[in-house]
């Protein structure tokens, strides 16, 4: 792949970045579109964050090409940060300013001229929904508060290309759904490019034009959603058991790819059609366990996920 496409926003070849032994980026490469969403999936420790940082100028990668927004992000990193934002699992907020303080703060970083600056932040507080809390201290807002206050101050300089590491990290289904109305509106109304982090496998398939799964420092597959459920086929069952003991063991004797132990409920691969089915239940009859609830599902991209790596997203988590 050659790293001069003019619709690229970034155009990535053999990046490598290691610490002492540990390869933690093994010749990773990547051409995503203007205008696009593009998806890092991979779970804890992957290295996600290390080529965002990477990407966004923070710190070097030890050997690839890599232009961002048209700049060589080695050679031109200057020009690369006057055209991207960053909002990362630390955010830039300011706990002791307000809101509106914290987006004027950017204003003047960013050296807006004097008579915008006022204008722009009314705006982003608005599009954000702080109009409310803009004059409360930051600290004070909710987590879904903060990550939306982060973005706004990200917008502030119009970036082209938006780096969102973990954008959705540790907020309640409802915050993360705003989020996510948020990324597509930039992206519809912008026209900016998102690269966005996630371990969450649905915020990919809900955003992301392109996902690419991260796994021991390689990109193990690429495509659409679409594509890589394709690229995986079958699908998988879902079992809910009614008592603890069933569900221990059929836990231990199954070929599961992933569990909720709180609600009881096993995810096996499976094709899904009627005799692979009965085969399931026939095992199931045969060590007496007893199910609530089974429903048969087409594959999503835990499954892509299961496939590719070998272990459930969470199994790896824990392994860690
Ligand atoms: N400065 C550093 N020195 C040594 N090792 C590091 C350094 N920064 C990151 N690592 C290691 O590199 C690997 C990748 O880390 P990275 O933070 O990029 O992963 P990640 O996919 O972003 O994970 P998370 O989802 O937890 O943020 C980890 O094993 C981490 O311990």
């Amino acid at each position: 792949m050659t790293v001069t496409s003019g619709r690229s926003a970034l155009a990535v070849t053999a990046v490598r970045k290691a610490y002492g032994d540990h390869v933690v980026l093994d010749g990773i490469d990547l051409d995503i579109p203007t205008g696009s969403v593009f998806a890092l999936l991979g779970p804890n420790g992957a290295g996600k964050t290390t080529l965002v940082q990477i990407l966004s100028t923070l710190i070097r990668a030890d050997a690839g090409e890599m232009r961002v927004a048209g700049h060589d992000v080695v050679r031109e990193p200057d020009a690369v940060r006057a055209a991207i934002g960053v909002t990362g699992q630390f955010s830039a907020v300011d706990n002791f300013l307000t809101g509106e303080e914290n987006l004027l703060l950017m204003a003047d970083l960013l050296r807006l001229p004097r008579p915008q600056r006022r204008r722009r932040v009314a705006e982003l507080l608005r599009r954000f929904d702080l109009v409310g809390a803009a004059r409360n201290p930051a600290a004070t807002y909710s987590g879904g508060m903060r990550r939306r206050l982060d973005l706004a101050m990200t917008l502030v300089g119009r970036p082209r290309v938006i780096f969102l590491d973990e954008p959705t990290t540790g907020l309640d289904p409802r915050s993360r759904r705003t989020m996510w109305e948020i990324i597509r509106e930039l992206v519809a109304n912008d026209g900016v490019t998102i690269f966005l982090t996630t371990q969450y496998l649905e915020e990919a398939d809900q955003l992301a034009n392109r996902i690419a799964v991260l796994h021991r420092g390689r990109l193990v597959a690429q495509g659409t959603a679409a594509e890589l459920k394709r690229q995986v086929g079958g699908g998988h069952i879902t079992l809910r058991f009614a008592d603890a003991r069933g569900y221990h063991h059929a836990a231990r004797t199954l070929d599961v790819v992933s569990r909720d132990d709180e609600a009881r409920t096993l995810r096996i691969a499976s094709q899904g059609d009627v005799r692979s089915v009965r085969e399931l239940l026939d095992r199931l009859d045969r060590a007496q366990l007893t199910v609530d609830e089974l429903q048969v599902r087409a594959p999503d991209l835990d499954d892509v996920f299961f496939a590719l790596t070998g272990n459930p997203v969470t199994e790896q988590e824990q392994a860690r």
